[in-house]
C-alpha cells in the first residue's frame, strides 16, 4: 500500500495516507530517528575533535596485515614456481595444483569462517588465521618435497579464506560512518601491497637458484606472528558482536576505547536498540536459510555475490598473470627483467588501489564502482583488439627444422605463429632483423622449461644459436603497444573500484545477524570465481584465441555494468544499522534511492516496518510502502 511521506523539516516526519488523505505524526519513531541522527553526529563530532581515529586506524592496520598476507601469499606464488619447477622437477600438473590448491582451500575455508565468525567473534577467527598463517609459512620454508610443500599451500589457504572474510567486517564494524569506507578499502590496498611486496621479494630471491624458494615462501610468517601478537595483546574484539552476544558491559567498554569519548551512549543504545530489533525480525533456524527467507537480506546477498563474481569474472587475475608475457611480447626479452616488469605491474595495481581509498568517501561506493567497471570493459576491449591486430598480422612458420626431435609432434604442423602460441606444447622461434622476422619454426617446448625449445636453434637457452630468438604464449608483433596500454588502462581503471569495492561493500550491506554468513558466502564466491576464471583462461583462450577469450571478458563486464547499475545502493555515510533498509524494495530501485537522496531521506524513514520506494524530485517528499 502506497502513502506519501513529507518530510517537514530536519526531525519531522508526517506520513499521508493517500486514500483518506489523512495524515499521521509518528512520535515513537520519531524519537528514534533524533536519537540515530544524534548518534551519527556524535560519531562524527567525536572523531573530529579528539583524534579518536587514531586508536581506528591502528586496529585497521593490524587487521589489514590479514589482507597484506592473501596478498603475499598469492602473489608470491608465481616467482617462487619459476625456481621451484626447476629444483623439485615440477610438472605443469604439479604448477598448477600448488597454485590453485591455496585458492580452492581458501574458498572452503571462507565459507566455513562465516560459522566461526557467527560462534566466536572477529578478533579469534583473526588470530586463527594470523596463526594458521604462521604454520603455513614454516611447513613451506622447510618442505622437503613437493608434497609436503602442497600440504603447506592447502594450509596457507585456509588462512587466507578465514582472513579474507573475516578483517572487513571487523573494520567495518569498529569504524565510525565516515571512516568506514576508507578503513575498509585499506584492507584492499593491503592486499594489492602484499601482492606488490610479493613481487619483489620474488624479485629479489630469484637470484639464489637454491632454496630461494624458501625466502619467497616464508617471509610471510612475519607480519602473520606481528598481527597475532597485536590481537593477543592489545586489539579488542568488534563492539557489534559482543552486544549481539549479550556481553552489553564489555561492549560499551570496547565502544568508549575505540571512539575514545565517554560520550558513546547514543550511538550504543541506538546499535543496541537496532540489532535487538533485528534478531526479533530475523527468526530462527540456520543464518543462510533466514537470509533466504527475509527479502532485504536476501537481496543484499545477491548483491554480494554479484559484486565478488564480477570482480573475478572481468578478470583481473588473468591479466596479472598475464602481464609477464604481455611485457615480453612488447620486447622484454630477458627473464629477470620480466620480473621486475610484473613488480611493475603490481605496484601500479597498489598505486590505483589507493586512489580508490582516496575517492570512496568522496564519491561514494556506487560511482566509484560504476566508473571502474565502465573503464574496465573499455580497457579489456583495448586488451582484446591489441591481440586481434597481433593476430591478424601474425607472421607465418617460414622454416621446418631438419631434425625435429619429437617427429610426431604438433607444432611442426602449424602455418602461423598465432596457431602455434595457442598450443601450450609449442613455441616459435626466429630471428628478427628490425621488423622483420625470418627463419621462423614452430617447435615443442622444453617441458622444464617454457623458455626455450627442447631442440635445435632455441634449445639451451639459444645456446646453440644465440641470434635466435624463442617466444612462447605469445607471437612477436608491432601492435605490443596497443595491448600494454590497455593493460595500464586496466589496472588503472579496475583497481579503485571493482578491486576494493566488492569487499568493502560486502562488509556493509547486511543487518548484523546476516554479516558473517553473508561475507562467507559471498568471499566464497569470489574465491570459486578466482580458481574458476584462472583454471579455464588457457582453454578459453585456446578455443576462442586470446582476442576472443578478452572479448569475452569484456561482454562480462557489461553484464557486470548493468548488474551493479541496477542493483547497487550507496552506503556512503550511513550507519551499518540503517544500510538494511537500503534492501527492502524491489532489487532494482535500490539504485534509484542510493546517493544523497537515501543519505538525506533515510534517517526519517527508518522506522523499522517503513520502507520506502521512490523518490520525487520536490526535496522531502518520498512515496513509501507499508510492510
Ligand atoms: O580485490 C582483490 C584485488 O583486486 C587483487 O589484486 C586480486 O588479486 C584479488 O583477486 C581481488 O579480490
Amino acid at each position: 500500500c502506497y502513502m506519501s511521506a513529507v518530510v517537514k523539516d530536519g526531525y519531522e516526519l508526517h506520513i499521508m495516507d493517500q486514500v483518506t488523505g489523512s495524515a499521521r505524526r509518528v512520535e515513537d519513531e520519531r524519537r528514534l530517528i533524533r536519537a540515530r541522527a544524534t548518534a551519527a553526529q556524535s560519531v562524527g563530532s567525536s572523531h573530529s575533535q579528539d583524534g579518536s581515529s587514531r586508536f581506528v586506524y591502528v586496529l585497521s592496520f593490524f587487521s589489514a596485515l590479514g589482507g597484506f598476507l592473501f596478498g603475499y601469499d598469492t602473489g608470491v606464488v608465481s616467482g617462487a614456481m619459476l625456481l621451484l619447477k626447476k629444483e623439485m622437477n615440477l610438472s605443469a600438473f604439479w604448477q598448477e595444483l600448488l597454485v590453485s590448491s591455496t585458492v580452492g582451500a581458501a574458498a572452503l575455508s571462507a565459507l566455513a569462517g562465516g560459522y566461526l565468525n557467527g560462534l566466536y567473534g572477529r578478533r579469534k577467527c583473526i588470530m586463527l588465521a594470523s596463526f594458521i598463517f604462521t604454520v603455513g609459512g614454516i611447513i613451506l620454508s622447510v618442505a622437503p618435497n613437493k608434497a609436503v610443500l602442497l600440504f603447506g599451500r592447502l594450509i596457507v589457504g585456509l588462512g587466507i579464506g578465514v582472513a579474507s572474510m573475516t578483517v572487513p567486517v571487523y573494520i567495518a564494524e569498529v569504524s565510525p560512518p565516515q571512516l568506514r569506507g576508507q578503513l575498509v578499502t585499506i584492507n584492499t590496498l593491503f592486499i594489492t601491497g602484499g601482492q606488490f611486496i610479493a613481487s619483489v621479494v620474488d624479485g629479489a630471491f630469484s637470484y639464489m637458484e637454491h632454496n630461494g624458494w624458501r625466502y619467497m615462501l616464508g617471509l610471510s610468517v612475519v607480519p602473520a606472528v606481528l598481527q597475532f601478537l597485536g590481537f593477543f595483546f592489545f586489539l579488542p574484539e568488534s563492539p557489534r558482536w559482543l552486544l549481539q552476544k549479550g556481553d552489553t558491559q564489555q561492549a560499551r567498554e570496547v565502544l568508549t576505547q575505540i571512539r575514545a569519548t565517554e560520550s558513546v551512549n547514543e550511538e550504543y543504545d541506538s546499535i543496541k536498540s537496532i540489532i535487538e530489533e533485528e534478531e526479533k525480525e530475523a527468526g530462527g533456524g540456520p543464518v543462510l536459510c533466514r537470509i533466504l527467507a527475509c527479502a532485504p537480506a536476501r537481496r543484499a546477498l545477491i548483491v554480494g555475490c554479484g559484486l565478488q563474481m564480477f570482480q573475478q569474472l572481468s578478470g583481473i587475475n588473468t591479466v596479472m598473470y598475464y602481464s609477464a608475457t604481455i611485457l615480453q611480447m612488447a620486447g622484454v626479452r630477458d627473464d629477470k627483467t620480466a620480473i621486475w616488469l610484473s613488480a611493475a605491474t603490481a605496484f601500479t595495481n597498489f598505486l590505483f588501489t589507493l586512489v580508490g581509498v582516496w575517492l570512496v568517501e568522496r564519491v561514494g561506493r556506487r560511482k566509484l564502482t560504476l566508473g571502474s567497471i565502465v573503464g574496465t570493459g573499455v580497457s579489456l576491449s583495448v586488451l582484446a583488439v591489441g591481440f586481434l591486430l597481433s593476430a591478424q598480422t601474425s607472421p607465418p612458420v617460414t622454416f621446418q627444422p631438419s631434425d625435429p626431435t619429437s617427429p610426431n609432434s604438433t607444432c611442426t604442423h602449424y602455418g602461423f605463429c598465432e596457431q602455434c602460441m595457442l598450443d601450450p606444447n609449442c613455441g616459435f622461434c626466429y630471428y628478427e632483423n628490425g621488423s622483420t622476422i625470418s627463419g621462423s619454426s614452430c617447435e615443442p617446448v622444453d617441458p622444464a622449461n617454457t623458455e626455450q625449445a627442447a631442440s635445435g636453434r632455441c634449445s639451451n637457452g639459444t645456446q646453440e644459436d644465440p641470434s635466435a630468438l624463442w617466444a612462447y604464449n605469445y607471437c612477436p608483433t608491432s601492435y605490443s603497444w596497443v595491448v600494454l596500454l590497455g593493460l595500464i588502462l586496466y589496472l588503472a581503471f579496475f583497481a579503485p573500484g571493482m578491486g576494493p569495492m566488492p569487499w568493502t561493500v560486502n562488509s556493509e550491506i547486511y543487518p548484523l545477524w546476516a554479516r558473517s554468513t553473508g561475507n562467507a558466502c559471498s568471499a566464497g564466491v569470489n574465491w570459486i570465481f578466482n580458481v574458476l576464471v584462472s583454471l579455464t583462461f588457457l582453454h578459453v583462450a585456446e578455443y576462442l584465441t586470446y582476442y576472443g577469450a578478452f572479448f569475452l571478458y569484456t561482454g562480462l563486464a557489461v553484464l557486470g555494468f548493468l548488474f551493479v547499475l541496477g542493483c547497487l545502493p550507496e552506503t556512503k555515510g550511513l550507519m551499518l544499522e540503517d544500510i538494511e533498509t537500503l534492501f527492502s524494495r524491489r532489487l532494482c530501485t535500490c539504485g534509484a534511492l542510493g546517493g544523497e537522496h537515501a543519505h538525506y531521506i533515510r534517517p526519517h524513514l527508518d522506522l523499522g516496518k517503513l520502507h520506502y520506494g521512490t523518490l520525487e524530485p520536490e526535496e522531502g517528499i518520498a512515496y513509501i510502502s507499508l510492510q
